[in-house]
């Protein structure tokens, strides 16, 4: 029998894990803040951002929403990004990617204070992760991780294979993947767009994270038996619904749960998980600003 892996069961349980640490920084005095910052006119990323700042209400993060129009100049970004690191309330700051067309993007991310860098995309977070010393891990491979460690699937030894390269999701999952500790040690290979035979790759992983934003390219055929999928695509396919689409991963799920041992869902796999992670990092940040000893689930 295939199993299923919820994401949004295991989200509730690390925002319910979370309370203890709230109220131990409550206890000190301070509420932990988080700015997301939305400069495009993209439906999903309005649709992600919203979903963060409910995420923080139910918690009880002070969220922060700052809106630019998607037209304004780029400087209004850069500007309102130093303000965010000068303001003492404000623990976390995540900028949604991506970001429009005038925006230099490795600019956002070099400004972004790195100990109120909640998204772990600075370069200096970068290198901390490479290194095996991370502040932050990047939310949606340390929710992969997360998801993971729930269901008992052992990454030590395993053969994985990270399909895409992204600097949010494909470079950070494959840096932790290999590192020497728990939830690493993984024999990890990066797939991406100039691979010349995909299937010969995923074929031979125990473990497929499939990150390259493309609706359902990997099916049944491509997988070992037995092999965990983590599904990280959230495409919005055209579909005769209220919406006028539907979310669909990068898996074909209906393919490849009959050849997986373990898949997530889309949605309710990786989305929640980003999502619950950001709220984890957002309090470490707050605890790590304020001199406040917190334990984190
Ligand atoms: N600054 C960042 N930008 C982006 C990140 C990021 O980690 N930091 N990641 C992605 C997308 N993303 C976060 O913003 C994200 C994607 C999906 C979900 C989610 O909860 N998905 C739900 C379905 C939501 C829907 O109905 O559309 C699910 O899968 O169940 C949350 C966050 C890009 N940008």
């Amino acid at each position: 029998m295939t199993e299923l892996i919820d994401g949004n069961a295991v989200a509730e349980q690390i925002r319910t894990d979370l309370q203890d640490s709230i109220e131990t920084l409550a206890d000190a005095g301070v509420r932990p803040g988080l700015a997301t910052v939305l400069m495009s006119d993209d439906p999903a990323s309005e649709t992600y951002v919203s979903m963060k700042q409910r995420d923080c209400e139910e918690v009880g993060i002070e969220g922060i929403h700052v809106e630019i129009d998607e037209d304004a100049p780029a400087q209004e970004l850069y500007d309102t990004i130093d303000d965010l690191n000068a303001d003492p309330e404000v623990h976390g700051i995540l900028v949604q990617m991506p970001v429009v067309e005038q925006v230099d993007k490795r600019r956002v991310l070099r400004s972004v204070d790195p100990e109120k860098d909640v998204d772990g995309f600075h370069p200096e977070n970068v290198g901390r992760l490479v290194a095996g010393d991370a502040r932050f891990k990047p939310c949606t491979p340390h929710g992969i991780q997360k998801l993971l460690e729930h269901h008992g699937v052992e990454t030590e030894g395993a053969e994985a294979v990270v399909v895409g390269r992204s600097d949010i999701v494909g470079k950070p999952m494959a840096n932790l993947f290999v590192q020497k500790e728990p939830l690493g040690n993984a024999t990890t290979t990066v797939c991406h767009s100039r691979t010349a035979d995909l299937a010969a790759h995923t074929r031979e992983a125990d473990i497929v994270v499939a990150a390259a934003g493309v609706p359902e390219m990997i099916d049944g055929e491509m997988l070992k038996e037995g092999a965990t999928v983590i599904d990280v695509g959230i495409n919005r396919v055209d579909a005769d619904t209220e919406k006028g689409y539907e979310l669909v991963g990068d898996v074909d799920f209906e393919s490849a749960k009959e050849t997986a041992g373990a898949i997530t869902p889309v949605p309710g796999g990786v989305g929640p998980m980003t999502r619950a992670m950001l709220l984890y990092n957002t309090v470490k940040a707050a605890g790590a600003q304020q001199g406040v000893d917190v334990e984190l689930p």
